[in-house]
């Protein structure tokens, strides 16, 4: 059966152009001939430069690979290499200084510093949750995961001597993040408002902005600090409640303040019915009538939206706090094409251009809402957030600029409209980064350090420079925090400040959430004003950072020294490739680290090409459980494609490996009845597609995973085509 249908010269898959004529379009006043003659004329206009685009980084690589190998054996000479990356354009001119002229974001991007949580869009059930993620109940939080220091929730019933660490543990929080005038509020016997004041008093009266219940008995109280809301529920009815002096049932904070929906790394979408429902969440997202039904402890829930949240204020006036995270979209980078629509030639058309017009599209239903205050509006301020990955240089964001001026054009939206997150994860858009911030100055929102393709990049682009350290080393060579460094100081220097974020990346270990109470503290401390969590368990954890951490003085701070003494880091020292030079393998438990990243790799890959599930947690050689997606798979490809070429291991070692990593992943999902095992055949796409990975991953463009696992995606699904696929 013929699964196109044509619409305006274009062969378009049939599920896509249901939605798009009958889901997406309706209500937003774009009539179906104009959305496709506009679609085909973006394809004209635009796939011959994305083409000419893919093929300068081939180019480049090719030109970099060879500057490598001419001088094999020899010490990095970093002017040299400067020198030539100038010469090939890899490096750009720096231009004036300047500042970005982004108008029109919401809070939540350009002056609230918070957590920003990641979801893929193809999980209605999670992207709901993500949404709703704007509030997080820190008691919860505490309670589930081992974040009190003590191992992870006990299963079965409440323990009652966690519980009091729980709640010591969060009015401590409270201590830090809203005191007392006097005393602790572990002392606290009642809460109650009079004449507008919180009583017990704070330290800082001002902290208090509304309550809900009558003033003498409130059932709920709303501190502010650092620009972040912190809700105390009050019900002497409650479990916890009731035993508690001062009845306090929980300790609500603002969480996710934004969330990225993800169409990107996190999810498995090679055709058109994949896009299509990809697309329909998002739009269901944006229409706010998005739904699923979801099974907990033997009853079904319909998850669904959450409401804004409403308050007395201690004026008496009404305080209305967002229920919901502000959303932003991650669309596909510039690389792939996809079958989900065929242009005038049959061939597949670019995806990230279907993206751009398909989710500027359905974000209209937000912004076209007849009352700006309707509840469960996104965007406050009128603004469309696209986060677009995988850019490599100031050349391919200008090109997104221009794709997105196309799409405003083409939906009636004024100029920038559609506010652009840059991932700085690719080398050449970090090294010219000023350059690329200027590429998008009047809508671009936010830079985040997307470390991990970031990592993936690196050892690709100097794979024939020499072998790379270990992975775990990367964090603490020298190239990685001139990266992080450089992206703070040039947002700085830009103009970030009060219009956009500076993001920091995410947090991979989902279950080790005391680690991350340690560690992601450094994000608000190094001026981000936000940084990546991959739950909202993580996000409500994360945002004690930002309370205990004022990220707009750290800002200025780092201002000020940026004028006095420069940049912290140098380009030189961003351009420093990782390699283990002089290292003595024989000291390095080389097996240990093929197994962990072959593990990873295969754990990953089988629910992607098997189940279409594009981010799992996959336990490591350590059996801690680690979120893997697209990015972190390159790095494993990469790493192991690296030491293979330059025979640190050798293609025995790493089959073997794959191997007997295979028969352990197998083992690991015994208990998923919709799996089909590797082993011991060890010759489906699966497999395969982890054995192209490594094995290939030095001829993958740039190390990225998406070629491979959309073939044999498509491979897995040609040969068991889901039911109902045709229909
Ligand atoms: C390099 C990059 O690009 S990073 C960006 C891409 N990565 C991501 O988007 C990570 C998103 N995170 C996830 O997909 C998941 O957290 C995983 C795959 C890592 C772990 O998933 P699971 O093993 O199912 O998690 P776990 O069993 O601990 O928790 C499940 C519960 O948490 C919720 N949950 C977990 N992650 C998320 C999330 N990101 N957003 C919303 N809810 C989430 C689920 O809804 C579920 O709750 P429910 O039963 O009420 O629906
Ligand atoms: O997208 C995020 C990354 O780290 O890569
Ligand atoms: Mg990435």
């Amino acid at each position: 059966m013929n699964n196109y249908v044509e619409h305006a010269g274009l062969s378009v898959d049939r599920h896509l152009a249901k939605f798009i004529n009958t889901e997406a379009l309706p209500g937003t006043g774009v009539d179906a001939e104009h959305f496709w003659t506009a679609l085909a004329g973006l394809i004209d206009r635009f796939g011959p430069t994305n083409r000419a685009l893919l093929a300068q980084r081939a180019e480049m690589q090719t030109a970099i690979s060879d500057w490598h190998l001419q001088r094999r054996g020899t010490p990095h000479d970093a002017q040299a290499y400067r020198a030539f990356l100038n010469e090939i354009g890899y490096l750009v001119p720096e231009g004036p200084d300047f500042q970005i002229e982004t108008a029109g974001t919401d809070p939540e991007i350009a002056t609230i510093p918070g957590p920003q949580l990641v979801v893929p869009v193809l999980n209605a059930r999670y992207a709901l949750n993500a949404a709703n993620a704007r509030w997080g109940s820190l008691y919860d939080a505490f309670y589930g995961t081992d974040a009190l220091g003590d191992g992870p929730a006990p299963a079965g019933g409440f323990d009652a001597a966690r519980g009091a660490r729980v709640v010591a543990r969060a009015k401590g929080f409270l201590d830090e993040a809203a005191p007392l005038a006097r005393g602790g509020h572990a002392d606290v016997t009642g809460y109650r408002v009079s004449d507008g004041a919180l009583q017990p008093a704070l330290r800082d009266p001002a902290q208090f902005v509304g309550y809900d219940g009558p003033a003498h008995r409130p059932t709920a109280i709303v501190l502010r600090n650092n620009g972040l809301h912190v809700i105390i529920d009050i019900d002497p009815a409650h479990r916890i409640g009731a035993g508690d002096p001062a009845h306090v049932a929980d300790i609500r904070l603002e969480s996710a303040l934004s969330v990225i929906m993800d169409l990107e790394d996190s999810i498995a979408a090679v055709d058109g019915p994949d896009k299509a429902l990809a697309y329909a969440n998002w739009l269901g997202l944006m229409r706010g009538d998005l739904t699923e039904v979801v099974r907990k402890g033997g009853t079904d829930i319909t998850r669904r939206l959450n409401p804004d949240l409403h308050f007395t204020g201690p004026d008496g006036g009404t305080l209305v706090l967002k229920g919901r995270a502000l959303m932003l979209v991650r669309n596909v980078g510039h690389l792939m094409t996809t079958p989900a629509v065929l242009d005038r030639n049959g061939d597949e058309m670019p995806e990230g251009l279907l993206d751009a017009m398909v989710t500027t599209l359905c974000a209209l239903h937000d912004l076209q809402r007849a009352d700006a205050s309707t509840a469960l509006r996104n965007s406050t301020t009128g603004s469309v957030y696209v986060v677009k990955p995988k850019m490599h240089g100031p050349a391919e964001v200008a090109f997104a600029d221009a794709v997105f001026g196309a799409v405003e054009d083409a939906l009636s939206l004024p100029r920038d409209t559609v506010k652009l997150g840059i991932m700085d994860e690719e080398r050449r858009t970090s090294a010219n980064l000023k350059e690329c911030l200027r590429a998008a100055k009047s809508r671009v929102a936010f830079i985040n350090t997307g470390f991990l393709d970031r990592t993936g990049d690196e050892i690709h682009t100097s794979m024939d420079a020499g072998p790379m350290v270990p992975k775990s080393e990367m964090k603490s060579a020298a190239w990685i925090s001139a990266y992080e460094d450089r992206n703070v100081d040039i947002g700085l220097a830009c103009g970030l400040r009060g219009r956009a974020q500076i993001g920091k990346g995410m947090w991979a270990m989902p279950d080790l959430m005391a680690d991350m109470l340690a560690q992601k503290i450094a994000h608000p401390r190094a001026g981000a004003t936000c940084a990546w969590v991959p739950s909202p368990t993580a996000a409500t954890l994360h945002a004690t950072h930002y309370h205990s951490y004022d990220v707009q003085s750290r800002q200025s701070e780092l201002a000020d020294a940026l004028a006095a003494n420069g940049p912290r880091a140098t380009l030189d020292e961003l351009l420093t490739p990782p390699l283990a030079l002089g290292r003595n393998w024989a000291e390095v438990d080389l097996m240990a680290e093929v197994e962990n990243n072959a593990q990873g790799i295969l754990g990953y890959v089988v629910r992607w090409v098997d189940q279409g599930v594009g981010c799992s947690k996959v336990p490591d050689i350590h059996d801690v459980g680690l979120m893997e997606d697209r990015a972190t798979c390159r790095i494993s490809g990469q790493a192991l494609a690296n030491w293979l070429h330059h025979e640190v291991v050798s293609r025995d070692q790493v089959m073997a490996a794959m191997k007997k990593m295979a028969a352990v992943v197998d083992r690991q999902n015994a208990g998923d009845a919709a799996y089909t095992p590797m082993s011991p055949a060890l010759d489906g796409p699966a497999f395969l597609a982890a054995c192209d990975l490594v094995f290939e991953g030095r001829n993958q463009p740039s190390g990225y995973t998406e070629p491979v696992l959309h073939a044999r995606r498509l491979q897995h699904k040609a040969a068991r085509p889901p039911v109902g696929w045709g229909g």
